[in-house]
């Protein structure tokens, strides 16, 4: 009777579940009063999928999490303040995601962030070793092609890396290229189907416009402009924000997508599809991003690198290089 149930909220949902779903997740966000982190915890807190919000700072979190609780939604919220009580928070969560640490202001890369971001990254995924080593683990802190190698080598130290379960959040550039090639082709975006791969800053941000659905039908010059434009629209907000900050808003909807994909994966949901940054031999490069099948066990199979056109080799080939330094980068401060 359960089962038939079961399978009728599923099908009247349109989407192909397994009956045998759990549908109550702990969910940690670590740097969860920031600018990211406040809206991201809102979405979190609307969730189906999610019966504990667990909410980490340094500053902030009781009221953060005093305020969401008050969300009629199911899931209970609690907040935890400072190092001391980082263990706390992360216990047994099954979803960590982490925007946690300073954002750019003009004139910084992404990987001026590092001084400060890579420590933060260090001790949170410390943590995590202990207190929730078989968790999804979802890493939006900037530099990402950094700091996810920086989480690799920290879980291996501690024995209990799973490359299927640590992700660098990419998907804000996948939402960037919809929005942008679905005003540009006057089609909803929502509609808008095209893999971004590589990594997550300038060069290595690969947009694939080749292998868009629809068809993206620009001139060889409107494909360069929009690729450029794809590669530096995080510049593009931070300019715009003039010293307040980096993306907030975007990033929080598209940590909640990927997160929320994490969650229908373990859940059991078939063909949950994302982009994401991580341990990889699709090329020479030992982290990229390629679209992922998502399932129980995190990523359940890397579909690959779409077929590329001339163009797009050469960008890939120019991505190589700066991925493999930022990864070496990562390695060799978690190691020393
Ligand atoms: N992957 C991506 O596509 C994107 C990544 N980012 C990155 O996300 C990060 C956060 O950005 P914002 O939310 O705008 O910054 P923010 O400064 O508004 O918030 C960061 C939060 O992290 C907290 N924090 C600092 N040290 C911490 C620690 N040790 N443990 C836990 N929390 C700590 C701060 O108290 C603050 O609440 C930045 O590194 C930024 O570059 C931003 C946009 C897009
Ligand atoms: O540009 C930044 O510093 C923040 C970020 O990663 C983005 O918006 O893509």
């Amino acid at each position: 009777m359960f089962k038939q149930v079961a399978k009728q909220v599923a099908t009247q949902a349109g989407r192909n579940f397994s009956t045998t779903n759990q549908n109550n997740y702990k969910v940690a966000v670590c740097g969860a009063s920031g600018g990211i982190g406040q809206p991201l915890s809102l979405l979190m807190k609307l969730n189906p999928l999610v019966t504990e919000l667990s909410l980490f700072d340094i500053v902030h979190t009781p009221g953060v999490a005093a305020d969401l609780s008050h969300i009629d939604t199911k899931s209970t919220t609690n907040g935890f303040k400072g190092s001391e009580e980082l263990d706390s928070a992360l216990k047994g969560a099954d979803v960590v995601v982490i925007p946690a640490g300073v954002p750019r202001k003009p004139g910084m890369t992404r990987d001026d962030l590092f001084n400060v971001n890579a420590g933060i990254i260090k001790d949170i995924s410390t943590s995590i070793a202990r207190q929730c080593p078989k968790a999804m683990v979802a890493i939006i802190t900037n530099p990402v092609n950094t700091c996810v190698p920086i989480a690799a080598e920290i879980l291996k130290k501690a024995g209990v890396y799973d490359p299927n379960r640590l992700f660098g959040v990419s998907t804000l550039d996948v939402v960037r290229a919809r929005a942008f090639i679905g005003h540009a082709l006057n089609v909803d975006p929502q509609k808008v189907e095209i893999p971004v791969i590589g990594g997550h800053s300038g060069v290595t941000i690969l947009p694939i416009l080749s292998q868009c659905k629809p068809k993206y039908t620009g001139s060889d010059a409107d494909i360069q402009a929009l690729t450029v434009r794809i590669q530096e629209a995080g510049t593009e907000v931070v300019k715009a924000k003039a010293g307040a900050g980096s993306a907030t808003l975007s990033m929080a909807y598209a940590g909640a997508r990927f997160a929320g994909s994490l969650l229908r994966g373990l859940n059991g949901e078939k063909n949950v599809i994302e982009c994401s940054y991580v341990q990889s031999n699709v090329t020479e490069a030992t982290f990229f991003s390629t679209p992922l099948v998502l399932g129980k066990n995190g990523i359940q199979e890397n579909l690959g690198l779409p077929k590329l056109n001339d163009f797009e080799k050469k960008l890939l080939e120019a991505a190589i290089p700066e991925l493999k330094n930022n990864i070496k980068k990562g390695v060799d401060f978690a190691k020393n």
